[in-house]
């Protein structure tokens, strides 16, 4: 299944907690389509990508996504940080509460003509 003369994961720049999961599941090498696809998706490239059933698709797609998200993470709470608040991603805040459906709508209470 993977590919014994394919570039190793580790030479991807992938996140060390993705490439710490991948060693977890014992891969030690990327199949070939993940070999092909990781690093254009890295690079942003959008893909349409085939590859036969058992190949490693989802994974080709989902480490990629992953590490962007990771890294969305890491970027907005250091913006954050640098700004001196908290980091916004980590942070759980409750719904605003509902506005009235027709607050600020001509016609509203208070808000439209008389
Ligand atoms: N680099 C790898 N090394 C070893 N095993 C792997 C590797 N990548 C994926 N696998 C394993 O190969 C199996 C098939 O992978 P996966 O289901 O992702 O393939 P797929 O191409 O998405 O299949 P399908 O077409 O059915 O959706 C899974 O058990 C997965 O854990």
């Amino acid at each position: 299944m993977a590919d014994p003369d394919s570039l190793g994961f580790e030479h991807m720049g992938l996140d060390p907690r993705l490439l710490q999961a991948v060693t977890d599941l014992g891969w030690s090498r990327p199949t070939l389509i993940q070999e092909k696809a990781i690093p254009l998706a890295l690079e942003g490239k959008d893909l349409l990508a085939r590859a036969r059933t058992g190949s490693g698709k989802t994974a080709a797609y989902a480490i990629p996504m992953l590490q962007l998200l990771l890294h969305r993470k890491a970027s907005r709470a250091d913006g954050e940080a640098r700004r001196g608040g908290r980091d916004p991603v980590s942070r759980v805040e409750p719904p605003a509460a509902a506005e009235p459906a027709a607050a600020g709508l001509p016609g509203a209470a208070g808000g439209g003509r008389s």
